[in-house]
């Protein structure tokens, strides 16, 4: 079983399962990679918000950093919720020095609107993690913040994906059409070309958890030895039939949910035909 593949999440927890380390270890036993993480914080949130985050010490996360890369190399590595500058310097550190593939979903607020990392290390991700990042996948939101202007449309997300390539010296990056008007088109630039990732959007509130779902998947397909552009597409074909079958699970934003795909169950929600 040598040619086992593994990949590790480094990120926040969520109880409820749907985002964080928990989303993130799902997808990878679905994809058939072996899964292993490491918590930066751990958070108390369910489907309607965030309650509360407790961070643990950066040499408690050191020491599990440790425990995983001298033992099981893994072959992708993802980050999500780091929410400190002495956090993210640690894992700059850690990840500088490997040939790890590596994705960073800069996650800055959650869904609900709550925020999940500091003011001053929306600066550092940029300067000290982006550099290193094979790929990056900012939500349209997270794009603005580390480019620094406005994205209304899929002409400003190819800008800001070209920005954190040449500029910001990420090796990709797809800005993520979630939060724009219209069908879901995700934008990737690999310093090359530009790919457009165009799928339908479902009218549902049960998008918990997409964009961690969508890099874990793009971090998996990494590890295995995918090219860039085809870790991508096949993340954007998961989610998009993951959302299709989201649950209606808890009060507030449900989470998504593959199997039910697999299985070929009646789809959860109907295509946005607006
Ligand atoms: N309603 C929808 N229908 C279909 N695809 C969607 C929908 N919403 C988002 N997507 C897709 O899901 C993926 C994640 O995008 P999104 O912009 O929602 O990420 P996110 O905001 O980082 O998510 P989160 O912060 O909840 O983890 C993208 O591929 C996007 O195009
Ligand atoms: C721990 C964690 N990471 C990411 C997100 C993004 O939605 C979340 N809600 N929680």
């Amino acid at each position: 079983m040598s040619n086992i593949k593994s990949a590790l999440t480094i990120a926040g927890t969520d109880p409820t399962g749907g985002a964080g380390i928990q989303a993130d270890l799902k997808v990878f036993q679905e994809r058939e990679v072996y899964g292993m993480s490491v918590i930066t914080s751990v958070v108390a949130q369910n489907t309607l918000g965030v309650q509360e985050v407790q961070h643990l010490s950066i040499d408690f996360i050191e020491k599990q950093l440790d425990a995983v890369l001298k033992d099981i190399p893994p072959q992708g590595i993802k980050t999500g919720m780091i929410a400190t500058v002495d956090m993210m310097k640690l894992i700059a550190r850690k990840i500088a020095n490997t040939n790890i593939p590596y994705v960073i979903d800069p996650v800055m607020v959650a869904k609900s609107g709550d925020s999940l990392m500091e003011e001053e290390s929306r600066r550092v991700i940029r300067d000290v993690l982006i550099p290193l990042a094979t790929v990056v996948t900012p939500n349209v939101p997270e794009a603005e913040i580390l480019v620094d202007f406005a994205i209304k449309d899929q002409e400003d997300a190819k800008k800001a994906a070209k920005v954190i390539v040449d500029d910001l010296g990420a090796q990709a990056a797809v800005v993520k059409g979630g939060h724009l008007q219209g069908e879901a088109i995700d934008v990737l630039y690999d310093g090359g070309e530009y790919y457009y990732f165009k799928d339908a959007r479902f009218d549902t509130k049960h998008t918990h958890g997409t964009g961690c779902t969508f890099s874990a998947v793009i971090t998996a397909e990494l590890a295995k030895g995918k090219l860039i552009k085809d870790a991508v597409a096949i993340g954007k074909e998961y989610i998009t039939d993951a959302i299709q079958y989201s649950l209606e699970l808890g009060k507030g934003n449900g989470p998504t949910n593959h199997w039910g795909y697999r299985l070929k169950g009646v789809p959860n929600h109907e295509e946005d035909m607006e």
